[in-house]
């Protein structure tokens, strides 16, 4: 088979960060997608080794984030499996020219594309749809130990979450405990 660019990335205002658009092989029987290709991705300039896959199932409504490992920071690789989410990320490398900065995006099954966020970034996502199911790779393991973020609602960041345009009322998100009493950003750039 002639050799085809199966991945392109797409560069954002946040340095590091790409969407990264896939080919989709359809056929009369369905749909064929490469997820990752080490040899493809080192083609397009992403020299990435991951070491965990993760699958997140979630309700309509949960948003999970804003999380990041401050010790063994973790690359990661994100695409929507089910449905549609917003995906949300913060940039938190003090040497960046967008660090405190964020970039949210809407990500769903159809559309296909996947992120790659760089290390030393935060991480969120709101499950937009019934049925919402999301895997992503990281190029680091978990270590709760060094796990924290910033509160989904910081005044700071006053991320634009798409709930209206998806019928969910702020009161009807779905969060952890552990979630919910994240810090802001101000507390967090005072203890980083
Ligand atoms: C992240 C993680 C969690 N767990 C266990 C720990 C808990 O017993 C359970 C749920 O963990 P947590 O509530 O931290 O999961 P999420 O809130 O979905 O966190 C994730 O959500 C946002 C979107 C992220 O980008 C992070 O990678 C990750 O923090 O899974 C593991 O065993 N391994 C793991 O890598």
């Amino acid at each position: 088979m002639k050799e085809i660019d199966k991945f392109s990335k797409i560069t954002t205002f946040i340095e590091g960060l790409y969407l990264i658009e896939i080919i989709n092989f359809k056929d009369q029987r369905g749909n064929f997608t490469e997820f990752y290709n080490k040899k493809e991705f080192e083609n397009i300039g992403l020299k990435l080794d991951f070491v965990q896959d993760n699958y997140i199932k979630s309700k309509k409504g949960a948003l999970r984030g804003l999380h990041l490992q401050t010790e063994h920071p973790q690359g990661k690789l994100a695409r929507v499996i089910k449905g549609i989410f917003y995906d949300v990320i913060v940039d938190l490398r003090e040497d960046s020219k967008s660090y405190g900065e964020y970039y949210g995006i809407i990500l769903s099954e159809e559309e296909g594309k996947m992120l790659y966020i760089p290390e030393g970034c935060a991480h969120g996502l709101i499950a937009l749809s019934d049925e919402a199911e999301f895997m992503y790779k990281t190029t680091d393991y978990y270590y709760p130990e060094y796990a924290t973020g910033i509160i989904w609602n910081d005044r700071d960041l006053a991320i634009d979450w798409p709930l209206e345009e998806y019928g969910i009322k702020e009161g009807e998100i779905i969060l952890s405990d552990k979630d919910k009493n994240l810090p802001t950003l101000q507390e967090y750039k005072a203890n980083d």
